[in-house]
């Protein structure tokens, strides 16, 4: 089956060309560099076969070609190293620009984009696949010159020598540098595509295990678990093996031209002498001086296979900053002010893409204070229900109001500044404790997290720890009972102040005690505040003076 690619080749060169406009200048000296060190080296192997044609008295100028050939050698080593210094200098400063491009991207869609995608190959989007652009930008652009010069010079040396030659050398260079790489390139980007995708599908397989071997082990399923690793792998190399053979298809193709060009420089010189015209010096020095040329575009087969790689990553990159959000930030934003009232007016929702109505026709009014606990069956939309209210997508049909402002009206900033989440787990990143707790609060000092923490419940503990506010949670964060990250969880919000706390099934992870404890901490930490809370627990409920049941969202 042919393979639809989103971007044509010409997109993706102009795209990449464009992002990498502040490095031009390292790019422009490195394939400076490259040119003149490529030039060097047909100057090298020229001028060393007219220095041996001269100390064997069929020509003047020994000493000289003996310079110059000198000259070229230091040339070839200096060239080189500039080369290689200025591009991977390019390359590793435009790949630090395009992470963070691509964490803007990934945070203007998500979270939408990354419920139901696998974190693995997201990430593996992000880390490897932006680092696989490292060849466009260090090792592409200064070949592609090497390809347009050094044919010329080669051509205009033969036309010099004569035109015989550089008739029989154009369609040679035509061959290999414009015609097999561009078949190369065309033939194998469903190879290339395919491998970055299976690779990612690997990584991100390996990663899935790394992160759930507590229930592999539980269940027993390390073997079975083993076997959906080694499938995954087995596809990669099946996907190597594609690239490798394609590699080497094209690299024996420019190969035989490589000799047929040398065998057709000897021809020439055998019809020539039949005719009576001897060049032997400029035929020689020919000789080695296209051989040398010949090999360095020759290097361009190379460069299109790596090439093939660098297209895929950047067609998945590319996808990820064109995808348009679910929901985007209003141009003319209204402020809210604080939230009196929630109205759900008429709201039917479907998720993009499937066809089931999740809501239909709802209508729901909440007011400041309000405890409302939502209950119903599993998949029943009730997390659904807290995702449109943050925005994370929008109604279908209706319309969702804040104190009788459309919610697409008010910024995401503000929106979450004035609505807090709390999920199933709470999420600890690798930073202190007071760190994490203060991710709701910049500019919070120590006084108000240590505040935050109390009310939370969590400050005892805390205060157990040796190293107390500052314990790195990277370390700690798996040896933390559910109950003391929910804690942590609530020691934001209450450090946030939000004006509705939004919870989707809090006690999940808890027991009876911390369940009751959890539900205090709400009852008097979180007093007159409003709030929505997900559970399958009717215990946990038991606080909430309105009970919406997912029945009536259809
Ligand atoms: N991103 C999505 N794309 C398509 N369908 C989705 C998406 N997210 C959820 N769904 C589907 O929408 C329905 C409602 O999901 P939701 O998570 O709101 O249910 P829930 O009542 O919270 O369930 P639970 O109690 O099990 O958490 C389910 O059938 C679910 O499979």
């Amino acid at each position: 089956m042919k393979r639809k690619f989103s971007y044509s080749m010409k997109e993706m060169n102009y795209r990449l060309l464009m992002m990498g406009r502040p490095i031009w200048k390292y790019i422009g000296i490195s394939t400076l560099a490259s040119t003149l060190g490529a030039l060097s080296h047909m100057g090298l192997m020229g001028f060393g076969a007219l220095w041996l044609l001269a100390a064997a008295g069929f020509c003047d100028g020994a000493g000289i070609y003996a310079a110059l050939t000198a000259v070229c050698a230091i040339l070839i080593a200096v060239c080189r190293y500039l080369e290689g210094v200025f591009s991977h200098l390019g390359a590793y400063g435009i790949l630090a620009k395009m992470r963070v491009h691509l964490f803007d991207a990934i945070d203007r869609i998500a979270p939408a984009y990354l419920i139901g995608r696998e974190t693995g190959d997201v990430m593996n989007i992000a880390v490897s696949d932006i680092e696989t652009l490292e060849y466009f930008f260090a090792h592409t652009i200064g070949p592609m010159f090497t390809v347009i010069l050094l044919p010329t010079t080669t051509v205009v040396i033969a036309w010099c020598v004569n035109p015989l030659y550089a008739l029989v050398l154009i369609p040679i260079y035509l061959i290999i540098s414009v015609v097999l790489p561009l078949v190369a390139l065309k033939a194998g980007r469903g190879i290339g595509m395919r491998y970055r995708e299976q690779l990612g599908d690997l990584k991100s397989k390996i990663l899935e295990s790394v992160y759930s071997i507590r229930d592999i082990q539980i269940f027993g399923a390390g073997q079975r678990r083993m076997q959906v690793v080694e499938q995954a792998n087995g596809k990669v190399n099946q996907a190597a093996l594609g690239l490798t053979l394609h590699r080497q298809t094209i690299a024996s193709f420019p190969n035989f031209f490589v000799y047929l060009a040398r065998i057709l420089i000897l021809v020439c010189a055998g019809v020539l002498a039949a005719r009576g015209i001897n060049h032997p010096v400029g035929t020689i020095a020919l000789s080695f001086a296209a051989t040398a040329s010949l090999s360095s575009t020759f290097s361009l087969t190379f460069v299109v296979t790596s090439l093939l790689e660098s297209y895929a990553a950047a067609e998945r990159i590319f996808k990820i900053e064109d995808t348009e959000p679910e929901t985007k930030e209003p141009e003319h934003p209204v402020s809210c002010g604080e939230i009196e009232t929630i109205e759900f007016q008429d709201v039917t929702f479907a998720y993009p893409g499937t066809r089931k109505n999740i809501l239909e026709h709802f209508n729901y009014v909440i007011k400041k204070g309000d405890r409302v606990g939502i209950a119903g069956e599993s998949g029943a939309g009730k997390s659904t229900i807290l995702r449109l209210l943050l925005r994370f997508y929008a109604p279908t049909e209706g319309q969702i109001l804040i104190n009788g402002i459309p919610i697409e009206q008010i910024s995401f900033t503000e929106l979450h500044q004035r609505i807090a989440f709390l999920e199933q787990d709470t999420y600890l990143f690798d930073a202190t404790i007071a760190e994490n707790i203060g991710i709701a609060k910049p500019e919070a000092g120590m006084d108000e997290i240590r505040t935050a923490a109390k009310r939370a419940g969590i400050a005892e503990f805390i205060d157990t720890l040796p190293d107390g506010y500052d314990t790195d949670m990277g370390q700690m964060s798996a040896r933390l009972s559910g109950g003391e990250r929910q804690r942590i969880g609530i020691a934001r919000i209450l450090l946030r102040n939000p004006d509705v706390c939004l919870m989707d099934e809090p006690s999940s992870a808890l027991d009876a005690l911390h369940e009751k404890e959890l539900l205090h901490t709400l009852e008097t930490e979180y007093a007159g505040k409003t709030l929505l809370l997900i559970s399958h627990r009717t215990s946990t409920l038991t606080g909430c003076e309105r009970i919406l049941n997912a029945e009536t969202f259809r």
